[in-house]
C-alpha cells in the first residue's frame, strides 16, 4: 500500500530541517519539523528542556506529540529528531505509519556542520558550552555508534555529501511508487 508521510531521520547536522520543506514543496505535501512542534507546545528552546527537567522528561514529550499528533497526518513531509527513532518502540511506529528516509554524512562532514550550534544539548557539556573540537568529534563517533542500528533500518538511505538539490532528486528517484 502507497503511504502518504514521509520521514527524515539522521544525526544532528544531517539535514533534515533542511531538505525538509523542499522536499515536501517539490511533493505537494506539507512540512512539519517535530523539534519545532516539541518547542512550541511546551513553549520552551529544546537546550532549556533538556537543562531544566532531563532527557527522558523530552523523550517521553517527544513520543507523546508523535503518536497523539504526527503519526495520524497525511501528506507531510516530517523531520525527526536525531534521537526519536532510538527511544521505545518509536522506529517500528514511524516505519508502520511512513516512509523512513536516512539522511546519511560522515562523522567528519557532521563535525564541520555542527562545530558551532549551541541549540543542540547532546552537543555541550555540562556548564552549556560547545564541546572542544575533539571531545565534540568523540561524542558524535559513540552516538552514531548507538545509533547506527536504528538509522540503518530505515526504507531508503540518501547520502547527503553532495549539494542539496542533488540529495532531493535522488530521494524523489527513490520515493518513486512508494507514496500517494
Ligand atoms: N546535501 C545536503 N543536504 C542537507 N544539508 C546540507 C547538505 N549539504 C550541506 N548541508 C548543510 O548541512 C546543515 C544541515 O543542518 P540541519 O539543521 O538541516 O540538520 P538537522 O538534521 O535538522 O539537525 P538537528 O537534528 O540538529 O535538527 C545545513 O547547514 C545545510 O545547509
Ligand atoms: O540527536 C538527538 O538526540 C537530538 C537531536 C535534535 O534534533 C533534538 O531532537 C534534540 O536536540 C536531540
Ligand atoms: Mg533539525
Amino acid at each position: 500500500m502507497r503511504k502518504s508521510l514521509v520521514f527524515l531521520t539522521g544525526f544532528m547536522g544531517s539535514g533534515k530541517s533542511t531538505i525538509g520543506p523542499l522536499l515536501a514543496q517539490h511533493l505537494g505535501y506539507d512540512f512539519l519539523d517535530v523539534d519545532d512542534l516539541i518547542e512550541d507546545i511546551e513553549g520552551k528552546k529544546i537546550v532549556d528542556i533538556f537543562r531544566e527537567k532531563g532527557e527522558i522528561y523530552f523523550r517521553n514529550i517527544e513520543r507523546k506529540i508523535l503518536i497523539e499528533t504526527v503519526l495520524k497526518l497525511s501528506r507531510f513531509v516530517v523531520a525527526l529528531g536525531g534521537g526519536t527513532i532510538t527511544f521505545a518502540d518509536n522506529l517500528y511506529l514511524v516505519k508502520e505509519s511512513g516512509i523512513l528516509i536516512y539522511l546519511m554524512a560522515n562523522p567528519e562532514v557532521l563535525l564541520q556542520r555542527i562545530k558551532y550550534k549551541t541549540d543542540r544539548p547532546l552537543l555541550l557539556d555540562h556548564q552549556g558550552n560547545i564541546l572542544p573540537e575533539k571531545l565534540l568529534f568523540e561524542r558524535i563517533l559513540s552516538l552514531l555508534k548507538m545509533r547506527e542500528p536504528f538509522y540503518l533500518q530505515a526504507d531508503i538511505l540518501v547520502s547527503t555529501e553532495k549539494s542539496i538539490e542533488e540529495t532531493i532528486d535522488e530521494i524523489l528517484n527513490k520515493l518513486e511508487g512508494k507514496i500517494a
